[in-house]
């Protein structure tokens, strides 16, 4: 391409005016500027000869300093019409979000069961559409004050094409989440209430509050995450599906590994049903009841990343691998206490896609990092919240976390850590957490679970960022691309071993040593 063309196509012609020809200096505020692109041409022979062979003319300090100015005009009017952009795909992909959700929603008008609350408040059930499981919210509208409802009824299924083994699969267990609260029973339904009465603003007593899971009916369908490599983990496998075939009489569902895995001991587990591919993947909310983990936290990580929508009950099992015959009884008979995990959902806006071409979106139960990847550069990262300018990130990176996340990198890079239930509680949502920020006064910040967080990668940014899902999946962001992240729909519903709260501190006691610190002897000095 012509030089000349090469500076008007990415300029414009206007810019080129103002340049009148003073080439070398627009390359240096350009690459100041970081616009590294031109650096090829600020390195080409040619063009230092063109420099020197330019004539010196009289006022030239007067010239170069008007023509600075034009030039730093040129790149600020570049730089907010990239960010107009990268803001307008942001919106767009929010919408499109919201598209999605509405349009997932109607679909499961078609075929769901709409639970009501007659004047007694008994929750009863109606043959209009009920929304899948959402926030607790949202679906606190549809059960009335009774509680949160997660129904997800769905018409009889034939067998499926993708099954290995012909399954007489029915109608998925339906299940009815409510508040309940330690002792009184009539204090089941008070909410955090803001009232503005004669001008006062006072907030309604708390409560305790712990969610708990009522089977509507029974669950029929358990679909077991097993962590790999572990001669433990599949040898509890191998027990727990042959115990809840026999003694439950339950359909089990393993990944394609774990079920050659349990082939090659026998082929007695040839009743156990897998998929192929990850498009059959995507279906999996609508058979199965229950999703029991074997493993750590990763597994359970692992688990909801296969759940791109509605989530059905999580079970973690290295709870107590002991008395998991124990543990899974309650479980299918429940009540069970319920931990609602929110995630992030998060897109990824490159500024060389239109916004017909955006990927989708990836959701993550502990966080989103975008980190400066291999690149020895300070990472720059501007953030905005809901379109206004938060700050700009200068050190290797920066966390978006979820409360469930808050005691794993967050806690690393100094955030702090959040009960998880803090969300469904109406109290702060996403932490903001820097990672080895280059600033005395870069402290986390607490954001409410409403915003909508764009990371963006400056056009003048000297490196690309790399941006990481619950530490899988890094994508490489360019310059002028963007993540965008707000709290998604579908919350991960995690079975508690006591409640909510006495497994959050059991964790951060147990798992994180939190504030352990040798007893103080009391054979000390007084105060008098
Ligand atoms: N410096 C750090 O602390 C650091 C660095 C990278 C990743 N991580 C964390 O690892 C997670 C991925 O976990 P993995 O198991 O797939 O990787 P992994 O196998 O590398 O394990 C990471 C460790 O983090 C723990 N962990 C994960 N989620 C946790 C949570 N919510 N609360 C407390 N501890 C938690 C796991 O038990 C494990 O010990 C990421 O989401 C990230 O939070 C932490
Ligand atoms: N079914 C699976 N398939 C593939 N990878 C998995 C599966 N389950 C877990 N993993 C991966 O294995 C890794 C370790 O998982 P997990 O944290 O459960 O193990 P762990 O040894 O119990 O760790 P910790 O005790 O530190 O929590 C994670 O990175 C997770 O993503």
């Amino acid at each position: 391409m012509p030089e000349s063309s090469y500076w008007e196509e990415r300029l414009g012609r206007g810019a080129m005016e103002v340049c009148g020809g003073w080439k070398g200096n627009a390359l240096d505020l350009l690459q100041e500027n970081g616009y590294t692109n031109f650096l090829p041409l600020a390195n080409s022979e040619k063009v230092l000869k063109e420099i020197g062979e330019q004539p010196l003319v009289e006022g030239i300090e007067d010239h170069l300093v008007e023509f600075s100015e034009a030039m730093r005009t040129v790149s600020k009017v570049l730089r907010q019409a990239a960010e107009g952009k990268a803001s307008a795909q942001a919106e767009a992909t929010e919408w499109k979000r919201k598209y999605e959700m509405e349009r997932e929603r109607s679909l499961q008008l078609e075929h769901k069961v709409l639970p009501s609350v007659d004047h007694k408040g008994n929750c009863n059930e109606q043959k209009v559409g009920n929304p899948m499981p959402e926030t607790a919210e949202k679906s606190q509208r549809c059960c009335g004050e009774n509680g949160i409802c997660s129904h997800e009824v769905l018409r009889d299924r034939e067998k499926d094409s993708y099954s290995n083994v012909q399954t007489k699969l029915t109608k998925k267990a339906s299940f009815k989440l409510q508040w309940c609260s330690k002792g009184k029973k009539d204090d089941q339904h008070k909410h955090d209430i803001v009232s503005f009465e004669k001008g006062n603003i006072t907030t309604a007593a708390r409560s305790s509050k712990q969610i708990s899971l009522k089977w509507e009916s029974p669950p029929q369908t358990v679909l077991i995450l097993a962590k790999p490599n572990s001669t433990s983990v599949k040898i509890l496998c191998a027990e727990m599906v042959r115990w809840l075939k026999e003694k439950r009489k339950l359909n089990i569902y393993v990944e394609p590994r774990v079920r050659t895995e349990l082939l090659s001991e026998s082929s007695y587990y040839n009743f156990v049903q897998t998929w192929k591919d990850d498009k059959e993947i995507w279906r999996l909310h609508e058979i199965v009841d229950l999703v029991v983990t074997l493993g750590g936290d990763g597994t359970v990580l692992w688990a909801a990343s296969k759940f791109k929508g509605p989530v059905p009950p999580i079970v973690p099992f290295s709870l107590d691998s002991e008395r998991y015959r124990e543990c899974l009884k309650s479980i299918l008979e429940g009540p069970i206490s319920i931990t609602l995990r929110h995630r992030l959902q998060c897109h990824v806006v490159r500024d060389a896609a239109s916004e017909f071409e955006n990927e989708g979106p990836i959701l993550v139960l502990n966080e989103v990092t975008v980190d400066r990847g291999i690149s020895s550069f300070l990472t720059n990262l501007d953030c905005y919240c809901d379109n206004s300018f938060v700050t700009c990130v200068q050190g290797d990176g920066l966390i978006l976390s979820t409360t469930s996340g808050s005691t794993a990198y967050s806690l690393a890079a100094g955030g702090s850590m959040v009960h998880p239930q803090a969300v469904v509680q109406k109290v702060p949502g996403i932490l903001f957490t820097p990672i080895c920020p280059h600033s005395l006064s870069f402290r986390p910040l607490i954001l409410p679970e409403h915003v909508t967080l764009r990371i963006q990668v400056p056009l003048n940014s000297r490196g690309n960022a790399w941006a990481s899902f619950d530490g899988k999946d890094r994508k490489q962001l360019a310059p002028g691309d963007a993540l965008v992240c707000s709290m998604a729909a579908w919350p991960v519903p995690t079975a508690c071993q006591g409640d909510s709260t006495s497994d959050f501190l059991n964790s951060i006691h147990d798992g994180l040593h939190w504030n352990l610190r040798k007893t103080q002897s009391f054979d000390g000095p007084q105060e008098s």
